[in-house]
């Protein structure tokens, strides 16, 4: 793990004592909530990595509003409420959609005064017909099978303030857009956008995603690692949600198990690794906080970006 001299590098137990709580005040309900979502998660993690985190958020989201508040004075504006945006960046499983959701539980319940939303950029693939009439059916997930245009546009209508807006919802279970079907963003005080894409410049743009986000963060883990976890989660499926008839991955889940993890296998080695090393990695040293993780998701190191 060779990270770049403008981060510091806090070792798990550096890291824990920047919280501010001996105990992590969640009510058991919280808690439960936390468990029901994933019963995997180490509540040693919730504790030691994302409770200094979410304080580390809430001084850095402080800060922000401080300098909008001093800019408008400046402009002689009128005062605008800007939502703060985090951009959670990673590999295809790594774990980006359960930091997200634990550090949206954890926000909601420790801010209750204020509406943290969470969104994926999956929304914003172009729809299975799309990409089989591009010929990149086999590319989802690499920069060209985004509408990147459509997912600035958004960012920037968050940060105008609009009240109500509207972003295209993906569907793991039918693997393709939801036609007709829409996520709602409502004015948050905080927005995370979760994507393998969050630190990317759009080819098609002249502005990256991250020109939009206040605060980034990079999941990070050994790829044979995440290898593992991305055919653990299949292999998870295959017994639950693919059993549903109207899963895209029906008919695998009714077949020979065997014959399944080597689709799997095949699938990670030459769609989401390959993603991983040629357009993911690479972005890595852009974010702001990197947290990395070894064996059984496990934080061991949290890479905090010094200028
Ligand atoms: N902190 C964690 N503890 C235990 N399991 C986890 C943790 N984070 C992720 N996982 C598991 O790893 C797999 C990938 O996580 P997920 O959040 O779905 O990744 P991504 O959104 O990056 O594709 C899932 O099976 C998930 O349950
Ligand atoms: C939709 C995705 C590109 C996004 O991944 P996520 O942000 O959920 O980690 C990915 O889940 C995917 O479908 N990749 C293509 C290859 C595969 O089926 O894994």
């Amino acid at each position: 793990m060779a990270y770049p001299m403008n981060y510091y590098d806090f070792t798990r137990e550096e890291w824990r004592r920047f919280a501010r709580e001996q105990v992590v005040p969640l009510t058991p309900e919280s808690l439960r909530q936390i468990k029901a979502f994933n019963d995997r998660i180490s509540m040693q993690d919730v504790r030691d990595i994302y409770m200094p985190l979410v304080r580390l958020i809430q001084a850095e989201a402080a800060a922000y509003h401080e300098r909008q508040v001093k800019k408008s004075t400046f402009l002689h504006k009128p005062i605008r409420h800007t939502p703060f945006i985090i951009g959670i960046a990673g590999s295809v499983a790594v774990g980006k959609s359960t930091t997200a959701r634990v550090l949206e539980m954890l926000m909601t319940h420790l801010f209750s005064d204020r509406h943290i939303q969470l969104i994926t950029t999956d929304g914003f693939l172009y729809p299975n017909a799309e990409l089989k009439e591009r010929g990149i059916m086999n590319r989802k997930g690499f920069p060209e099978s985004y509408d990147m245009g459509a997912l600035i546009r958004f960012l920037n209508d968050v940060k105008s303030g609009k009240q109500v807006i509207r972003a295209p919802k993906y569907s793991h279970a039918t693997y393709d857009i939801l036609p007709h079907e829409y996520e709602e963003i409502t004015d948050p005080d905080v927005l995370i956008v979760e994507g393998i894409n969050t630190l990317q410049l759009p080819s098609t743009e002249q502005i990256y995603i991250s020109d939009f986000t206040d605060f980034s963060i990079y999941v990070d883990a050994e790829s044979n690692l995440i290898e593992k976890w991305f055919l653990d989660r299949f292999a998870a499926l295959l017994d639950t949600a693919f059993q549903d008839p109207t899963n895209y991955y029906h008919s695998t889940a009714l077949g020979d198990r065997q014959e399944a993890m080597k689709m799997a296998e095949k699938v990670w080695q030459e769609i989401d690794l390959k993603n991983l090393t040629e357009y993911i990695l690479p972005t890595r040293n852009r974010a702001d906080l990197i947290i990395h993780k070894t064996e059984g998701h496990l934080v061991d190191h949290v890479l905090f970006r010094k200028y």
